[in-house]
C-alpha cells in the first residue's frame, strides 16, 4: 500500500466526516480506528483516516498517539499528511491543535504548516483569519457554550498562538484569490521569517482547491474537511491519484433492529431530537444519575429492549447549555463529560448484545466511547447522509454493523430519520 494522502484525525466523527469529503472526491479511503493492527485487512486505498480520540485529552498524550499514527502513515508511503481538526477548531488554550501540530512539523521538517478549519459546504469560512459559523463569528455561534471546548475568540490567529511554540501568521483571502504561486510566495515569505504556521483565509470551494494544491506539496497541512477536499481535487486534478469518484462502498444490508444514541448538546443535535421524537420512542438519560451511579445505563436497555422489535429509537443525554453548565457546577466537566460518554458505551454494548446491527450516534466524542467499546477497527465509507456525514459500514469485526457517526454540529433536523432510511 503507497498512501496518497495519509490524515489524523483528533475525532472520529471529524475523521469520517474527512472520510467521506476524501471519498466523495475521488480517493479510495478507509477509516481506521487508531493504528491499525497488522493483521486488519484493508483494501487499497488511496487514503487512509486514522482516528484518534486525543481532541479533550491531556497534551502530551494526544502528541504521543498522534506521532505514532503519523509514522504509521509515514511508513505506508504517505509523503502528505493532514491533521484533521474540527471545523470550528474544538480545543482550548492549552491545545491540542498547537501542541500536535508543532510536534508532527517537527518529525516532518515542515517549514510552514498550512491551518485552516474553512468547509464552506457546512457554512465554516475563514476571512482575515477569522473563522466564521454561518454569519456569525465563531464566538458568538453555538460553540460558545460546547460542554468541553467552549469557544470566545474567533480570531484562529490569536487561538492558535496561545497552544503553539511557534508564531502564528496569515494567509489573507486577496493572496488565495491571486492563485496558487501567490500562496507560495507569501508562505516562503513567512518561513523565512521563522514563522512555523500560518492560518489560510477560504471562503469558498475555489479557494480551497487554491490551497489544496499548495498542500499538496507539503509534508503537513492542518485543517478540516475544506483542506481535504482541496488536497483530494489537488491529487486528481494532476494526476497523482485516478479518481474513483462514486466508488462508495454499498454492501449488502445488515437489517435487524436499529437505535439512536445522542450524546452531543449541540443546538443542532437538541433540534434533531425533538423531530425524531415525532417518529419514534425517544429516552432522556438523567445526567445526575448517571454521575450518582443509579443504574441509569441499566434502565435505558430495560426502556430499550422491548420497543426495539417495533422500531428505532433514540436514547438522548443531550441537555441545553445551561443544564449542562449546572451538570458541570455540581460534579466537574471533566468527570461529567467521561461518566456519560460511559454510560453511552455501556447501552451501546448492551443494544448490540440485543442484536442491534444499526447504529447512529450524534456525538465526537460519544461516537470515539461507543466505538472503542464495541472494538470496531475501522469502516469503509458509504453514501452520504448529510454534508460530512457518511454510512460506514464496519471492518474487522464479527458479522456486519452498519454505524453514522454525526458531528454534533452536522445534519439537518430529520437527520436521525434521514439516516435510518439509509442505513439498511
Ligand atoms: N447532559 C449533559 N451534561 C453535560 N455533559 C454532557 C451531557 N450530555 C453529554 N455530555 C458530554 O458532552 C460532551 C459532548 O461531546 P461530543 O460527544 O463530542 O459532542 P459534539 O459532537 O457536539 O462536540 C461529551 O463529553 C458528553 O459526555
Ligand atoms: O466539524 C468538523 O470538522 C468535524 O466533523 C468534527 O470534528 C466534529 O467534531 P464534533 O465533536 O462531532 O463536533
Amino acid at each position: 500500500m503507497t498512501l496518497a494522502l495519509g490524515c489524523i484525525a483528533d475525532d472520529y466523527t471529524g475523521a469520517s466526516d474527512l472520510a467521506n469529503t476524501l471519498t466523495r472526491a475521488g480517493l479510495r479511503t478507509v477509516q481506521t480506528i487508531g493504528v491499525p493492527a497488522d493483521d486488519l485487512a484493508l483494501p487499497e486505498v488511496d487514503a487512509v483516516v486514522v482516528s484518534l480520540k486525543s481532541r479533550s485529552i491531556e497534551a502530551g498524550l494526544a502528541v504521543s498517539r498522534s506521532r505514532a499514527a503519523e509514522a504509521w502513515l509515514r511508513g505506508r508511503g504517505a509523503s502528505r499528511v493532514l491533521f484533521k481538526i474540527c471545523s470550528t477548531f474544538d480545543s482550548t488554550d492549552a491545545g491540542n491543535i498547537g501542541p500536535v501540530m508543532d510536534a508532527l512539523r517537527a518529525d516532518s521538517g515542515e517549514g510552514t504548516v498550512l491551518v485552516t478549519p474553512a468547509f464552506p459546504e457546512t457554512g465554516r469560512t475563514v476571512y482575515q483569519g477569522n473563522l466564521f459559523v454561518g454569519a456569525v463569528p465563531l464566538n458568538e455561534s453555538p460553540l460558545k457554550d460546547h460542554p468541553l471546548n467552549p469557544m470566545h475568540d474567533s480570531s484562529l490567529v490569536r487561538v492558535l498562538a496561545r497552544q503553539s511554540k511557534t508564531q502564528i501568521g496569515l494567509v489573507d483571502l486577496a493572496t488565495v484569490t491571486r492563485g496558487a504561486d501567490a500562496v507560495r510566495a507569501r508562505l516562503a515569505e513567512l518561513a523565512g521569517k521563522g514563522i512555523g504556521a500560518a492560518i489560510i483565509d477560504a471562503v469558498f470551494d475555489r479557494d480551497l482547491e487554491t490551497i489544496g494544491l499548495v498542500a499538496a506539496e507539503h509534508r503537513l497541512s492542518v485543517g478540516a474537511s475544506g483542506i481535504g477536499l482541496g488536497l483530494a481535487r489537488a491529487l486528481v486534478s494532476t494526476g497523482k491519484v485516478k479518481s474513483a469518484a462514486g466508488s462508495s462502498e454499498t454492501g449488502a444490508a445488515v437489517g435487524g433492529p436499529a437505535a439512536c444514541l445522542a450524546g452531543s448538546c449541540s443546538q443542532a443535535t437538541l433540534q434533531q431530537i425533538a423531530s425524531a421524537e415525532k417518529v419514534m420512542p425517544v429516552l432522556h438519560l438523567d445526567p445526575d444519575r448517571i454521575l450518582t451511579g443509579a443504574g441509569e445505563a441499566q434502565r435505558a436497555l430495560d426502556w430499550a429492549k422491548p420497543r426495539l422489535a417495533e422500531g428505532p429509537v433514540l436514547i438522548a443525554s443531550s441537555s441545553t447549555p445551561d443544564q449542562v453548565a449546572a451538570l458541570q457546577a455540581r460534579h466537574g466537566r471533566d468527570a461529567a463529560g467521561h461518566a456519560i460518554e460511559q454510560a453511552m458505551a455501556d447501552i451501546a454494548e448492551g443494544l448490540v448484545k440485543s442484536g442491534v446491527r444499526r447504529l447512529v450516534i450524534a456525538g465526537g466524542e460519544t461516537s470515539g466511547a461507543v466505538v472503542d467499546r464495541l472494538r470496531i477497527p475501522g469502516f469503509l465509507v458509504g453514501v452520504e447522509i448529510a454534508a460530512g456525514v457518511p454510512v460506514l459500514r464496519a471492518v474487522g469485526i464479527e458479522g456486519d454493523m452498519l454505524l453514522a457517526l454525526k458531528s454534533g454540529n452536522f445534519g439537518g433536523p430529520e437527520f436521525f430519520s434521514d439516516a435510518l432510511g439509509l442505513m439498511r
